[in-house]
């Protein structure tokens, strides 16, 4: 909170920022550093005009200036790949413990290894009256594809499998995952790799997004079930490429009632906060499915960091309220 807010005459007006006896009504500011392409997805005009009606302000960082020298910020929203950039992040952590960095950069770094991504799921175990959630058998495997046929066998993985990169940085490349049919095809495979049974759950995944302690689901067109009988009759390794994207929504899609009923919110809320705690992070989704023929046999098969919040249904009012949270927060345990 840095300066007056100097207006409040829009949509919103009057609208407290939620600090008592309105005596401390400040701007929150919020800065980010984002590549364009995300600041396009999610800094949208949107987004942008109920922060300003909020009393919060984006404001975009400068790479060629330090960041003590700018702001100062209450809140600092990232996601930028490089160690460089990682250790000016930590850097300024230890000199401005004031200010909220969403997220810690070794949290997010968490998630780059699709291997150490997945741990906190299986850790957690969960499973009550609303379900289980685990996570798919998995091999990993670091060099040496010619290994791979009986490393399977050995691990008693089932096919088809899904190749995945090991390391999840963003990059283009560690998004080109395979679709591998028959043992000896495993090695065209290329290593470092994240070898993962694929389950059958209907071509429908859930993309469960989370924003603090807000969460929103929507569902997305997913690749189809593989019959035992296709699975007999096919051979190779066939590349696929991103298909969790935004025109692939589901969402007013004609399903299978079976297939396409959300899993209950009691379990997403219970997996939610305990990813939280255990990541460490506060912005991030998780695509889930359900294994097809059953009511509640879900599994987490990724999960991405600040991800695409601009196809997120209200993600601006979510949002804004989330900055306004963490202001609220600090506040009250400033003065309390
Ligand atoms: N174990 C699995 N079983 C069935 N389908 C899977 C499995 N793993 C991945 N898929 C399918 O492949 C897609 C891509 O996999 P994944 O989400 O791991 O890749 P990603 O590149 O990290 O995706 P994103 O764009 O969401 O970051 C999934 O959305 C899902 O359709
Ligand atoms: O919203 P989902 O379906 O999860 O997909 C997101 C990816 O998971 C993110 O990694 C993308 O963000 P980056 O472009 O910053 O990697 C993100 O890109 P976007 O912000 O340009 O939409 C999305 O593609
Ligand atoms: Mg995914
Ligand atoms: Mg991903």
């Amino acid at each position: 909170m840095r300066e007056e807010m100097p207006y409040g005459t829009e949509e919103g007006e009057g609208e407290e920022v939620g600090f008592p006896n309105n005596t401390h009504k400040r701007l929150v500011v919020v800065g980010y550093a984002l590549t364009s392409k995300k600041t396009k997805s999610f800094l949208q005009p949107k987004l942008e005009g109920l922060a300003r009606n909020k009393g919060i302000l984006f404001v975009a960082i400068d790479h060629n200036r330090s960041l003590s020298d700018q702001g100062p910020f209450d809140i600092v929203l990232h996601k930028l790949s490089g160690k460089e950039w990682r250790q000016i992040l930590e850097d300024y952590r230890q000199t401005h413990p004031e200010v909220t960095v969403l997220d810690p950069p070794d949290a997010i770094q968490h998630l780059h290894n699709r291997q150490s991504m997945l741990q906190a799921v299986a850790d957690m175990n969960l499973s009550d009256s609303y379900g289980k959630v685990g996570v798919p058998r998995q091999l990993v495997v670091k060099r040496d594809a010619s290994s791979i046929p009986d490393a399977v066998a050995n691990s008693g993985l089932t096919l088809p499998i899904v190749a995945k990169p090991l390391v999840n940085d963003g990059s283009a490349k560690s998004h080109e995952l395979s679709l591998a049919f028959d043992r000896y095809s495993l090695q065209k495979l290329e290593p470092p790799l994240v070898l993962q049974e694929f389950v059958n759950h209907g071509g429908v995944l859930f993309k469960v997004y989370i924003v603090g302690e807000a969460i929103k689901v929507v569902r997305r067109f997913s690749l189809p079930d593989v019959s035992k009988r296709e699975l007999s009759k096919t051979a190779g390794v066939y590349r696929f490429p991103r298909v969790s994207c935004a025109a692939a929504s589901a969402d007013d899609a004609d399903l299978d009632p079976g297939i396409a009923e959300l899993p209950p919110r009691p379990l997403l809320e219970r997996l939610a906060k305990e990813l939280r705690r255990r990541l460490g992070l506060r912005l991030f989704n998780l695509d889930m499915i359900r294994e097809h023929g059953t009511r509640d046999r879900f599994y987490v098969i990724d999960i991405n960091y600040f991800p695409g919040y601009g196809k997120m249904p209200e993600y601006e009012h979510i949002f804004t309220d989330f900055l306004l949270s963490l202001v609220q927060a600090k506040y009250k345990k400033r003065s309390g």
